[in-house]
């Protein structure tokens, strides 16, 4: 059951796919080295990687691993959140529109122990203005396994510069003036 502020309204639209979005089936990569969710140089990171699916859908793993525990053997609420809102955030490249996360709620469904690779489909459902309204289902083992984790999210589209004022300077400079991060950041292709 989510909360009113997750309804569309009345006047939303149903999402539209990018026509340069990358074709179903496709890895998205990563969109900032390192990034906690997706980062390839983030070591104790979830390393999650997503593919594009039908219309603006898409499909992602990741491995739980033991620097993701709560209780002892088991992923950390916290951190099946993050895979969540990450998979979600990922719908947003193929609409490439720039979004943060402005509200996630989270169904924790069933225990997820480590070793575990959490295989996770979401869909953006409808768009209002900035407003970008989307759900996610994670599994546990495959695309059939059992629901361990839902969720729906209201994503709230930014311009580049929502990143580069608030963003700690050391690493914005780093980012700018890294061509391979430049060339992997899907803003700065939206952005040239
Ligand atoms: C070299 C440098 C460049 C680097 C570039 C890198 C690019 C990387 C590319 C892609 C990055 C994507 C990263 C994905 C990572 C995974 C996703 C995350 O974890 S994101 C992090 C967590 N989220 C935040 O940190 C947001 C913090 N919040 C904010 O900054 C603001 O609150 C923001 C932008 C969300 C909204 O602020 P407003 O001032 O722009 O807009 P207002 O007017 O408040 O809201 C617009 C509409 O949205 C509703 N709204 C806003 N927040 C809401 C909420 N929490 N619940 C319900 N409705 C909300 C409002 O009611 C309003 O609705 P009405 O237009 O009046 O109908």
């Amino acid at each position: 059951m989510s909360s009113a502020s997750l309804l569309p309204p009345a006047d939303a639209q149903p999402p539209v796919r990018h026509p340069d979005a990358p074709a179903p089936g496709e890895p998205l990569g990563a969109h900032y080295e390192h990034c906690f969710g997706c980062g390839p140089g983030q070591p104790h990171g979830l390393h999650l990687e997503a593919r594009a699916g039908d219309g603006v859908s898409l499909t992602a793993e990741f491995t739980v691993q033991p620097a993701h525990q709560g209780a002892p053997g088991l992923a950390h609420g916290g951190v099946l959140a993050t895979a969540l809102d990450e998979t979600l955030g990922s719908l947003n490249w193929l609409l490439r529109t720039i979004a943060v996360t402005g509200r996630l709620e989270t169904d924790f469904v069933a225990p997820v122990p480590v070793g575990t690779v959490l295989h996770l489909e979401a869909e953006v459902t409808a768009v209002a203005g900035r407003k970008i309204y989307s759900r996610a289902t994670g599994r546990i083992g495959g695309p059939e396994g059992p629901v361990a984790v839902r969720a729906e999210a209201l994503f709230i589209e930014v311009k580049v510069d929502h990143f580069t004022e608030h963003g700690r300077e050391q690493e914005i400079r780093a980012a700018m003036s890294d061509p391979d991060q430049i060339r992997r950041s899907r803003a700065f292709e939206v952005n040239p």
